[in-house]
């Protein structure tokens, strides 16, 4: 096995990387207008290269972000993209030796948790990284879709420009959404990507409300020549404008379908038909998987519901300074010398944190050892079902 190296990449180095990305999730090589895209998203100081004899073989960038998790507050995030390693290269630990860089990278930083959307299932849970909420697609049949007359009207929705549209949509995003959990802040960069690839058949709708004050967007496009309508961002502030901004697209002449990607799971379009069965669930998938960086800091800062407290063991085997025992309560969280009750790993951690799983139904796989059943009982009251946390954020 030859030598490694895990480095930041200087900014000279960053299409190479973008190349080695490209190839290994089997895109084509960027065109320029992609390559202005992609470079948005490499924070300096953020873009590690792994080195087997010297030559660039992986890469892993992260961008500097904000998680919202159960109780509303934002925490520290390294929202994590761009992971690659070249085909010749796989199974020799760089992938390793870049997260591990990676997080200890997070952790100087003070983000408390990482965040990325994986390419496979397989990769991520040995590194800590559990499934924290899920994302429904969706198609509507316009030809039978009604809203039914009971559903709320309100406001306007007005098409506007792409530069209108750049121009509002992140300050829209800021004040949109911030109740739900796995809300993600966008940087910048994620903004600057955006504009570089929308194209002249993206549209962007905004809706006003009866005050005239924007509160929602959605961006969509005409699937090639089909009659499909593919709607790839729809961001509301409230109900009404979210609903608006559905009726907008199932207004739209010569449409016979409008794909939602990536939704939220909870998004009730079905009771807003008089035809249920015109929206037809096309899949259910993962979304954001979490990594706590930081446990004590993560159990600090989420809120808990109602319930006798409970003492987990969090054994990390890939960051051991969280290794220990937390008392959970509905006051917080705190380590402890107490037994523990349950044991857990950081990925069944993480997949508990934003409400998105029962400890419970983690336990029906093994993934929580009960010491004790009640503790069990009480962890599903403490971590209660949230309101289903959702990122809607591709990065
Ligand atoms: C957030 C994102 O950007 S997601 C995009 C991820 N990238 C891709 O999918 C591109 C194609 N794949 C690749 O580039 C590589 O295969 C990677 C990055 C997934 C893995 O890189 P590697 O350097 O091979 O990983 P590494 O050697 O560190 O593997 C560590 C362990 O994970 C396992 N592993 C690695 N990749 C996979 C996988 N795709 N599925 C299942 N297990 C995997 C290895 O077998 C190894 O297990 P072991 O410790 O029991 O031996």
């Amino acid at each position: 096995m030859g030598e490694t190296e895990v480095r930041v990449l200087s900014e000279s180095e960053y299409r190479d990387a973008n190349d080695l990305f490209r190839r290994a999730v089997l895109f084509p090589l960027a065109d320029d207008e992609q390559w202005a895209a992609s470079s948005q998203c490499m924070e300096p100081g953020r873009v590690l290269g792994a080195f087997l004899d010297g030559e660039l073989a992986g890469t892993a960038w992260s961008m500097t972000s904000s998680l919202a998790v159960p109780g509303g507050a934002e925490l520290p995030a390294a929202a994590v993209t761009g992971v690659a390693v070249r085909a010749d290269s796989t199974r020799r630990g760089l992938l390793t030796g870049m997260i591990r860089f990676q997080l200890d990278d997070a952790a100087r930083r003070g983000e408390v948790v990482a965040m990325l959307h994986a390419s496979e299932g397989g990769i991520y849970e040995r590194f800590g990284y559990g499934v924290a909420s899920r994302v429904r697609n969706v198609e509507i049949d316009r030809t039978r879709a009604r809203l039914r007359r009971s559903v709320p009207r309100g406001g306007q929705v007005r098409l506007v420009s792409l530069e209108q549209a750049l121009r509002l949509m992140p300050a829209l995003y800021r004040t949109c959404g911030r109740d739900r959990a796995g809300r993600i802040h966008r940087p910048d960069g994620w903004w600057q990507g955006r504009s570089a690839l929308m194209n002249k058949s993206q549209a962007v709708a905004v809706h006003a409300d009866d005050s005239g004050a924007d509160d929602g967007f959605v961006v969509y496009q005409p699937r090639g020549e089909s009659s499909t309508v593919d709607v790839w961002d729809l961001v509301a502030a409230n109900d009404v404008a979210a609903i608006e901004l559905w009726r907008f697209l199932l207004d739209i002449d010569l449409v016979t379908t409008v794909a939602g990607f990536e939704r939220p799971v909870d998004e009730p379009v079905e009771w807003w038909l008089t035809d249920r069965r015109a929206c037809r669930t096309t899949g259910v998938s993962d979304d954001l998987w979490v990594r706590l960086v930081d446990v004590l800091a993560a159990l600090r800062a989420r809120t808990y519901g109602r319930g006798e407290p409970v003492v987990l063991e969090v054994v990390d085997e890939f960051r051991p300074a969280n290794t220990g025992c937390y008392r959970i309560s509905p006051d917080g969280a705190t380590t402890c010398d107490d037994a523990p009750q349950l044991t857990l790993d950081a990925a069944a951690l993480a997949a508990l944190y934003l409400g998105d799983q029962t400890a419970s139904a983690l336990a029906t796989a093994g993934l929580v050892q009960v010491h004790d059943p009640q503790a069990l009982t009480n962890a599903d009251l403490l971590f209660p079902l949230q309101r289903p946390p959702w990122c809607g954020t591709g990065f």
